[in-house]
């Protein structure tokens, strides 16, 4: 996945090509919005959504082959891919449309983690042995959701 390239601006563009029948609309808005929240407030890096054109972080849910080299594997397994800063792909993040994703409950994988985790690597960055860190090799909700949530709740009442 390219990893260790930077972004050349700190305005990136993000867009959701499409929707997951396990969530509302809504609540995958929500869960993409506060996923890039808590990363712009531990980078310069400011998210602008745009409905249409292409985005520098195309977002999109995908099963098994879906258009490029990497298809997905059914339920769990691979749960998203995202591919590192470059032109074309690069950035973009894909959800494994096999997976049940969540809005908060864990029953199932919380899409705001699985995509808070995706876009550490649109963002260039590789994984972590630190088994508290978001960037870990392992998704981990329980600990993690509360200091994420709390993180990016914060972030909400200063922007
Ligand atoms: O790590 C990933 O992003 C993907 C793709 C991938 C597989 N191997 C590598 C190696 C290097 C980068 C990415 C990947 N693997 S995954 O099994 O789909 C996976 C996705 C998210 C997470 C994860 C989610 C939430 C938290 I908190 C921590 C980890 C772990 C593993
Ligand atoms: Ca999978
Ligand atoms: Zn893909
Ligand atoms: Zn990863």
């Amino acid at each position: 996945f390219g990893e260790g390239l930077k972004w050349k601006t700190n305005e990136l563009t993000y867009r959701i090509e499409n929707y997951t029948p396990d969530m509302t609309a809504a609540e995958v808005d929500d869960s993409i919005e506060k996923a890039l929240q808590v990363w712009a407030r531990v980078t310069p890096l400011r998210f602008t959504r745009i409905y249409s054109g292409t985005a520098d972080i195309m977002i999109s849910f995908g099963a098994g082959s879906h258009g490029d080299f990497y298809p997905f594997d059914g339920p769990d397994g691979t749960l998203a891919h995202a591919f590192a800063p470059s032109a074309g792909i690069g950035g973009d993040a894909h959800f494994d449309e096999d997976e049940n994703f969540t809005f908060r409950s864990t029953n199932g994988y919380v899409l705001f983690l699985v995509a808070a985790h995706e876009f550490g690597h649109s963002l260039g960055l590789s994984h972590s042995s630190d088994p508290g860190a978001l960037m870990y090799p392992m998704y981990n909700s329980q600990e993690l959701l509360e200091k994420l949530l709390q993180l990016s709740s914060t972030g909400v009442c200063n922007t």
